[in-house]
């Protein structure tokens, strides 16, 4: 195969300028090939570039050196994060025209952030959290057009937020700076938290989907006012038809499940516990790797490959989607800008052995519309669930008028406890969301 040569010294020379006490786990030997074997190093399918490089938590220590990661012109992701890198911003890194993925967090880098960062236009992920730099946001970072996640949070940095505009953004973490002024419109979209610890101010909107009471006490008569009521009355009509549609689904759906469970009883005795009422699951679909017994990790089933470790998930920018009865749903963005969803379950009395065989069951079961169970995480302390990310909302907001969200699929723990009238509700609200999906 052939070998990265100039890639491969790049590489020595970036890390024979770096310091750090673990740096030896680093298994960069001359004798093994970069591509097969090398610590933290990803290379393009033919094996002629490095493409990844990803060194988190080694004590790397100083300045990233000059004019080593600059040669990796293939780079498309990166991550240095929680080391104890120093120094300005590396401008080697703004010579990499194809970076997706830069993580810096969790170091001891400082100074102000270069413009030039702006013209790292494939940039989707760029994490430089809990750092010490300070200075202003520059206005030139609207211009990374594809930025997903932006995470500057925990650093010094000072001024006003200018009007990013950033449209891809789904993740915004700006907390903990020394910011000020107004959240800029484009930014409003994004919860308090993201601007949390800092000394801005969200001025207060001005759509007219605010309630004018809320703002002032409206003029009878006054155009504000006609609005008001001609919202309501589309409300309103949207409830009723809602209500219609969804009492008129939910009795064909009843009867036809009714019907249909009547039908799975005698096909479920037969087969036993690990029946899949989906019929399409199949006894070799579980690929684990390693034993879950064997210690705490990610158990993964099988499925389009997932590279990530418990590490990766709890250092993933994340956001909380929602409770349900058996805990909180995050969406987590990993550093190779996949999103997840991690449910991190509350109130588990299962033992862990009982915990993995519920586990084998619901990870075997695969349909179309129903949201599979990629892997799972069991401790003591902690049980995470960890799922695909359906990026086309919910049910809820469909019904309640987003007519333009579509529903997400539900999970299978309402298939797993229907034993109560809300359950077989939960059930039927299910297949509503697999009907529509
Ligand atoms: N895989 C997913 N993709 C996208 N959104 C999801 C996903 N799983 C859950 N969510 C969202 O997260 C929120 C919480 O989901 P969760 O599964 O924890 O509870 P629930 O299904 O709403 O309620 P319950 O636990 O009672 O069934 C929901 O609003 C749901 O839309």
């Amino acid at each position: 195969a052939p070998e990265p040569d100039a890639d491969r010294a790049a590489l020595l020379d970036f890390l024979a300028g770096v310091g750090g006490g673990r740096a030896g786990r680093i298994n960069w030997a001359a004798t093994r090939p970069v591509c097969a074997n090398w610590t933290g190093v990803t290379c393009s399918a033919d094996g002629a570039r490095v493409v990844e490089l990803r060194l988190p938590g080694l004590a790397l220590t100083g300045p990233v050196p000059r004019r080593t990661l600059a040669r990796l012109t293939a780079l498309r992701v990166l991550s240095l994060r929680a080391n104890s890198l120093s120094g300005a911003f590396p401008d080697d890194l703004l010579a990499l025209p194809g970076l997706a993925g830069l993580h810096l967090q969790r170091n001891a880098f400082s100074g102000a952030l270069p413009p030039g960062l702006a013209g790292l236009k494939r940039l989707q992920v760029l994490d430089l959290s809990f750092n010490a730099f300070n200075g202003t946001l520059p206005g030139a970072l609207s211009n990374l057009t594809q930025l997903v996640a932006l995470n500057l949070s925990n650093n010094s940095l000072s001024g006003r937020v200018p009007d990013l505009g950033l449209p891809a953004l789904q993740f915004l973490n700006l907390s903990n700076n020394h910011l000020n002024g107004p959240v800029p419109g484009s930014l409003l979209r994004f919860s308090d938290a993201s601007f949390a610890g800092n000394n801005m101010t969200r001025s207060a909107p001005v759509s007219p989907a605010v309630p004018p009471q809320s703002l002032a006490p409206p003029a009878a008569g006054a155009p504000a006012k006609k609005r008001t009521r001609l919202s309501e009355a589309a409300v309103l009509a949207i409830i009723v038809g809602g209500c219609v549609m969804l009492f008129a689904v939910v009795a064909v759906l009843l009867i036809a499940f009714c019907n249909r469970r009547g039908g799975d009883e005698g096909s479920r005795a037969g087969s036993g516990k690990g029946g899949d009422r989906k019929g399409r699951e199949s006894p070799e679909s579980k690929a684990v790797t390693g034993r879950a017994g064997d210690g705490n990790r990610l158990v993964f089933f099988e499925g389009p490959s997932l590279a990530f470790d418990l590490e990766d998930l709890l250092h993933a920018s994340a956001e909380v989607l929602g409770k349900g009865a058996f805990g909180t749903a995050y969406r987590a963005l990993l550093e190779d800008a996949t999103t997840v969803v991690v449910k991190r379950l509350k109130e588990v009395s299962a033992g862990r052995r009982e915990f993995e065989q519920q586990m084998e069951l619901i990870g075997r079961v695969r349909h179309d519309n129903v949201a599979e169970l990629r892997a799972y995480y069991y401790s003591k302390d902690e049980k995470l669930l960890v799922y695909d990310y359906y990026s086309r909302g919910s049910v809820s907001n469909m019904l309640h008028g987003m007519l333009l969200a579509l529903p997400s699929p539900c999970h299978l723990h309402s298939f797993f406890s229907s034993t109560s009238v809300a359950n077989e509700f939960a059930i039927c609200s299910c297949m509503i969301s697999a009907i529509v999906c």
